[in-house]
């Protein structure tokens, strides 16, 4: 649905140039969530609004919905971008106008006759549950609704893609919730695809099916989550499940096992000790529920060095579980990194 190949945008000004994106990748499936993650100046912004050509890229080929969207112009691009609703952080509402209104707004640029359009905006208002806040007024309502209304005059033009620029970070944990729920409903509902940037591990938790870490205008991990959350190293999975810090001690294994879906079921830290006469110690751990499955990170600590727990690291990897072992270096070749 949405293809970015090799994309680059660089900010040229005062005799000095910033590389905000920096030859990204990126594949969004149809119907899937995709969270883009980083802090501040990473290059997020400037990522997402190469989608839609708010910012047009130096670089690169973007294309959704099959069209290659740099290349078109004129009425073209005016139409492959109301295929593509925005939302932003600080809603950008008109204060002037109604919630009705402010909705109706796009339908009157698009040139929606106006017996339609009271239509379709009391369907609009319905989809985000403000039927009653009509003629409410942006300063009437909570930061949570108007964010509604941002989401419903972004869907105005019936878009298959919905891109969203940190929506919630202006809200409190409780809305955010709600707004997390609501665009999870939309897309399921409307089978709407949906590319979000955030710095919030939170939000990719809640409702992201795959997501990419972003730092300096490039990816440093990128793939569905419960993917990305079994590779070791992840820097996705220290953040959602972070261990508490923890040294090798003499004469130890020390490993870090992720699991996702099928694997939580199975008690895997009883069959080890029972099948190999061990007792494992438990250092720290974490299970969230991500994308609906159940997922998490466990520290344990096995007696005896790397080398002498070959056959228990096996044992582990073949249960499904992704294992690392932090004091790896003290194995041979008998103990190998998880190749994933
Ligand atoms: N219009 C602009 N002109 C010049 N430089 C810009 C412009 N917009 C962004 N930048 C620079 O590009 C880099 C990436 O900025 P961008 O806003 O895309 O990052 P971000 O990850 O979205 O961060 P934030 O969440 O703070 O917006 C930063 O160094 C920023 O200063």
């Amino acid at each position: 649905m949405i293809q970015i190949e090799k994309l680059r945008k660089v900010y040229r000004g005062r005799g000095r140039e910033v590389t905000a994106v920096d030859g990204v990748d990126l594949t969004v499936v149809e119907g899937e969530v995709f969270g883009v993650l980083g802090r501040s100046g990473a290059g997020k912004s400037t990522l997402l609004r190469c989608v839609n050509l708010l910012e047009r890229p130096d670089e690169g080929r973007v294309v959704v919905g099959g069209r290659d969207l740099p290349a078109l112009r004129g009425g073209e691009l005016r139409r492959a971008r109301q295929g593509i609703g925005m939302i932003h952080q600080h809603f950008g509402l008109l204060g002037s106008r109604t919630v009705a209104g402010n909705v109706a707004f796009p339908l009157e640029v698009m040139g929606v006759p106006r017996a339609e359009r009271a239509g379709r905006v009391a369907e609009l208002l319905d989809l985000v549950g403000l039927t009653e806040h009509a003629r409410a007024h942006p300063a009437q309502i909570s930061g949570g609704q108007k964010q509604r209304v941002g989401i419903a005059r972004a869907l105005a033009g019936r878009p298959k893609v919905l891109l969203s620029d940190e929506a919630t970070s202006a809200l409190d944990p409780e809305t955010t919730a709600s707004i997390l729920e609501l665009l999870r409903d939309l897309n399921r509902r409307l089978g709407l695809t949906i590319l979000l940037i955030t710095h919030e591990m939170d939000v990719v938790k809640r409702i992201c099916d795959s997501a990419a870490v972003m730092r300096e205008g490039r990816f440093t991990e990128s793939g569905p989550v419960p993917e990305l959350l079994a590779r070791p190293g992840s820097e996705l999975a220290r953040g959602l499940f972070p261990l508490p810090p923890a040294e090798p001690r003499e004469g130890t294994t020390l490993v870090e096992v992720t699991f996702t879906g099928g694997a939580t079921d199975e008690p895997f830290v009883s069959a080890l000790a029972r099948k190999y006469a061990l007792d494992v110690n438990i250092l720290g751990g974490a299970v969230e529920t991500v994308g609906g499955e159940r997922v998490g990170r466990l520290q344990l600590e096995l007696p005896g060095d790397p080398r002498t727990n070959a056959a228990q690291l096996a044992f582990l990897r073949e249960s499904g579980l992704a294992v690392q072992v932090r004091n790896a270096e003290q194995a041979d070749d008998l103990v190998q990194e998880d190749p994933r």
